[in-house]
């Protein structure tokens, strides 16, 4: 068995390519509009993954975007999608100065969460463990839902 993909309906398209791609920078690998389903499925894949998921498919995000509007409720059973990434102070920073809520700042320099236009809960953690701790991100208290 090999893990391949998880799958995330989005509400607005735009919004979320902006979030996963253009701001956490995640690389699209493939994009098919299904006019007979009404749907787009986008899968996304992180750099360091890129040329395996564009050979085998996996690991990638599979983001569901259904054209006619649906709410979609509950859903409290699923956690989150976490990300090794390089630098969490610098990630974080750039996700504020771009205006994502960091839900739970990386105070120690390991761990932070933000949220997706959709509300999915993305943990990012620092690669290799953690950094030295620093201001202002020592300080900075948990906002929003959490
Ligand atoms: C290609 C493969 O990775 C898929 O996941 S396609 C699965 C298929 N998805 C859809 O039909 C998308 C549109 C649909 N309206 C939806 O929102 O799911 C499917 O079977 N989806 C059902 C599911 O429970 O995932
Ligand atoms: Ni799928």
């Amino acid at each position: 068995m090999k893990y391949l993909h998880t799958m995330v309906r989005v509400k607005d398209l735009d919004a979320s390519l902006r979030f996963y791609r253009d701001l956490l920078g995640l690389k699209v690998v493939k994009q098919k509009d299904y006019e007979a389903g009404r749907f787009t499925l986008v899968y996304l894949a992180a750099p360091e993954q890129e040329a395996e998921a564009q050979a085998t498919g996996a690991p990638t995000i599979e983001l569901t975007y259904n054209w006619d509007t649906e709410a979609y409720t509950g859903g409290r059973n699923f956690g989150h999608l976490a990300f090794e990434v390089d630098d969490i102070y610098k990630t974080c920073q750039f996700l504020l100065d771009n205006g994502v809520t960091i839900n739970r700042p990386p105070r120690d320099g390991h761990m932070a969460f933000v949220r997706s236009p959709d509300n999915i809960s993305i943990e990012l953690l620092q690669k290799d463990g953690a950094l030295e701790p620093l201001e202002p991100w020592v300080s900075m208290k948990n906002t929003g839902e959490w």
